[in-house]
């Protein structure tokens, strides 16, 4: 059943054994999986309104125009690194969180990234072979929309085909600009085309695979909390209730926390509920570390510079913050484009789910590692977390006249942190992504443009590409290239690392192995914020993935 408002909370009394705080990818699949089991009674708590009946939530081509009632309106703090500017941060506040906002790309990633979780967390059943079924369980690959044949552009047999997410290619091409791509690509001796990125080895050119089915956004609502889920009497999803802090039992003598303190966003009620086995926040990578802050679990001299009462003394919370920074860079092109008839394209995307409006992103990007001979590697340790892992992500776009790219940095060094400004858990976070504070992100973005310029500089864009638009790093001062760069740099949203695995007993990270809070008895966390290391991928099919793998974990403990 779903609530809108706690007044319904309220007047059922009910009781629950699982709590879980964020309705997004970690929190649906979690509250979705533990109440498959009919023992469990589980409740959901979103702080978003439902995702249901948003149109421009399900038109894939909506992504850039979605409501911003629909996020939480987050705004960095003055980033150091990017000459002081502060940015506008999207993440979903709205039940499939943001995966309901999401550009929808489903790449896993390398399997280095995953076998590093194993490494850092001191327990290798974290690893790509451990965590490979997951994928296929949770994943449902469908034929692109309007049932285009996609054959040579993916290889079936890493891919499931009954799980929850739908995922497929795109709707239209090979556009000529794809096939021009692909020639390059022949030729290329550098990035050649890979059949298949999520095959835990997703360097070279690829085509893009989407959390899309039958042409709509298949958000983590869409595939774990749709009629069927909604109809389970052991499932509560609370919607419009905003976790504001978890409360420690006063009885026990080991800190034991399952009791959760929760405000209507309407009337700002607030109110207790309290689980029988577990609470698990999956309110996100800014959202988990925020309100553990607020419930006085965390860095001891940070609470009490903002007088909030010390419950656990646990430093990391909220430090370890890891993004993917992006910069745009251009080229002349000799090239014409028909623009999409946005009417016209509505209309068939509402007539038969086709056309341009089931997709959000292009058709095809690349993967690429850093040539090992780079000069920054003479400097600084290569981050990547193995051979498999690529450093830099490009995108591929042509806007007719002009040929553009987004150089993604997957392999950042720079960490940013998430605090809180006061004892008020209404407030917003801080939020400090501290990009470019570590010298080898400027020289690996320089790097990045280098692989785009080798890219167009190809035989097969002769006559096509007519002159690079920059900026360069080979022709600007470095000083003038550092600065247009910090001007224009952006994220691809995709933060983690806020309360991360360590080893059982370790004194640093936040969460043991089994992503219980160390410490404490009855709170762990699943979402973005465990992962140590951003993958050198697109977030949520990593998340999806230790998600689908925690659900597991917390069955098997009860
Ligand atoms: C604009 C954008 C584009 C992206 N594009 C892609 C892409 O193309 N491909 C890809 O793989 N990944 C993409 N990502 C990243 C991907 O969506 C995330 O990695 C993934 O959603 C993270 O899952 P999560 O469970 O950690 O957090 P979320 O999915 O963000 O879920 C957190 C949930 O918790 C709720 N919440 C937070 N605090 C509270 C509270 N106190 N009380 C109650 N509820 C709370 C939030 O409202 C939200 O619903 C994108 C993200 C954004 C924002």
């Amino acid at each position: 059943k779903v609530y809108t408002d706690l007044e319904q909370l309220d007047s059922a009394k009910e009781s629950y054994d699982f709590i879980v705080v964020g309705g997004g990818v970690g929190g649906s699949v979690v509250a979705s999986r533990l109440s498959e089991n009919p023992r469990y009674n589980v409740l959901l708590v979103e702080a978003g309104p439902d995702n249901e009946g948003v149109t421009e939530i399900a038109v894939p081509g909506m992504f850039f125009g979605i409501n911003r009632t629909y996020t939480w309106g987050h705004v960095t703090t003055p980033q150091v690194g990017l000459n002081d500017r502060s940015m506008p941060y999207t993440q979903g506040r709205v039940l499939g969180g943001s995966s309901s906002v999401n550009g929808m790309m489903y790449t896993r990633g390398s399997s280095d990234d995953f076998d590093l979780w194993g490494k850092v967390s001191g327990d290798r059943s974290w690893s790509w072979k451990t965590l490979f079924p997951y994928f296929l369980r949770n994943e449902k690959l469908v034929p692109p929309p309007g049932g285009r044949n996609a054959s040579g552009q993916y290889d079936p047999r890493y891919h499931g085909y009954r799980g929850p997410t739908t995922v497929s290619l795109p709707w239209g091409g090979p556009t000529d600009f794809d096939l021009l791509a692909l020639k390059n690509a022949e030729q290329s001796k550098e990035i050649k085309f890979n059949l298949e990125p999520n095959s835990g080895k997703p360097s070279g050119l690829i085509w893009v695979q989407s959390t899309i089915g039958n042409g709509e956004r298949c958000s983590a609502a869409v595939g774990f909390l749709g009629p069927e889920a909604r109809e389970r009497p052991n499932l509560t999803i609370l919607l419009n209730t905003q976790a504001t802090r978890v409360l420690p039992s006063k009885e026990s003598r080991q800190l034991d926390i399952r009791t959760l303190e929760i405000a209507s966003i309407a009337s700002g009620k607030t109110t207790t509920v309290t689980a029988k086995k577990e609470v698990i926040l999956s309110a996100g990578a800014f959202g988990t570390p925020h309100l553990l802050l607020n419930s006085g679990i965390g860095d001891k001299k940070d609470l009490e510079e903002v007088k909030v009462k010390v419950i656990h003394h646990l430093p990391e919370v909220g430090k370890g913050l890891s993004d993917h920074l992006t910069f745009p860079v251009g080229w002349t092109a000799n090239d014409t484009i028909k623009p999409v008839d946005y009417p016209a394209a509505l209309e068939q995307w509402q007539t038969n789910r086709t056309g341009p409006l089931t997709e959000a992103v292009g058709h095809q990007v690349m993967f690429a590692r850093i040539p090992p001979n780079a000069p920054l590697f003479k400097e600084h340790r290569d981050p990547a977390s193995g051979p498999n892992a690529p450093h830099i992500e490009i995108t591929l776009a042509t806007q007719g006249a002009q040929v553009g790219a987004y150089v993604v940095l997957l392999t950042p060094k720079s960490r940013g942190s998430v605090k809180i400004a006061s004892n008020n858990p209404l407030d917003k976070p801080l939020i400090d992504l501290g990009f470019l504070t570590h010298p080898f992100d400027i020289e690996a973005i320089k790097e990045g443009v280098r692989l785009a310029k080798r890219w167009y500089d190809g035989p097969a864009y002769k006559g096509y590409i007519t002159g690079f638009l920059g900026p360069d790093p080979d022709t600007l001062p470095a000083e003038e290239f550092a600065n247009q760069l910090k001007e224009a740099a952006g994220t691809f949203w995709h933060p983690v690392g806020t309360a991360t695995i360590s080893p059982k007993g370790a004194k640093h990270g936040v969460l043991d192995p089994d992503l219980k809070v160390k410490g404490v008895k009855g709170l762990r966390v699943v979402d973005g914020s465990a992962i140590p290391y951003v993958p050198t991928a697109h977030t949520q099919a990593s998340v999806y993935v230790l998600s689908e793998r925690a659900s597991d974990l917390i069955k098997n403990s009860w």
